[in-house]
Order: structure tokens, then sequence, then C-alpha cells
């Protein structure tokens, strides 16, 4: 099977970007996440994000990753996933999600994690 590495710019169906620099032989990456979610008011600026995935031999390597949401919110977010070979030829990242937003006091603490699944597609 045609390997996936993740190196490059990929974009998910909310229209956020995602640049993973290179993978080093560790599988260990970081790379930069401009949201497109982000609230009007702040102007979108890159969050850092670190992860790791698996380098097995011309796989479809599972992975993880993390993004510390900079300056307009303290939350993070972390995607599991794994990087697949479409029908079309195309490299596809189906992802699930983790969001946790930061609350004011530990009463809220229950309604602080959402879930959700991204899938992402490189930019050409
Ligand atoms: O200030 C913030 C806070 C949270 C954010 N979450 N984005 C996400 C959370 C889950 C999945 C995808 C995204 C995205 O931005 O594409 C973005 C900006």
């Amino acid at each position: 099977i045609k390997p996936c590495n993740l190196t490059g710019w990929w974009k998910n169906d909310l229209g956020s970007k995602m640049h993973v620099f290179n993978v080093d032989n560790n599988g260990t990456f970081s790379g930069e996440y401009h949201t497109a979610v982000s609230s009007a008011k702040s102007p979108i600026q890159p969050s850092p994000l670190v992860g790791s995935q698996h380098l097995d031999k011309d796989e479809q390597d599972t992975f993880g990753f993390t993004v510390n949401w900079k300056k307009f919110s303290d939350s993070t977010a972390v995607f599991v996933g794994q990087c697949f070979n479409g029908a079309d030829g195309k490299e596809v990242l189906h992802t699930s999600w983790l969001l946790r937003e930061k609350v004011d006091s530990e009463t809220d603490d229950w309604k602080a994690t959402r879930i959700g699944r991204n899938t992402f597609t490189r930019m050409s």
C-alpha cells in the first residue's frame, strides 16, 4: 500500500488549514494550525501543534496530535486518526477530536469537553 506521510498542508471540512512540518524518524512532528472557526473579532493567527505518527513500512498510519489554541481562548484540542489512500488515489485523514475549553469553575467542568470528527484532505 502506498505510504501516507503527514508532512505538508491539509484542509479540513471546516476550512481550517494544518501545516505539518517534517516528520522525524521517530514519527514525531510539529506544525501550525490555521483555524477557520475562531471568533471574527480576533485575527486568525496560527496555533502550534505537536504530534506523533506510526511509520510502519508502506502502511496507512495512525497518528495523534495536540493543538493549543493561541490567543483567542485557553482551549486545547487533541486529534487521533488514520491516513488513508482514498479510492480516488488522494490521501485523506479521518480524525476524531476532543476539544477542552477552559472553564472558570470546577462546577462547570462537566460541560468543558466537546467531541467530534473531522476529515482532512491534502491541499494541492
Ligand atoms: O479559539 C479557538 C478554540 C477552539 C478552536 N477549535 N477548533 C477546532 C476544534 C476541533 C476540530 C477542528 C477545529 C478547527 O478549528 O478546525 C478554534 C479556535
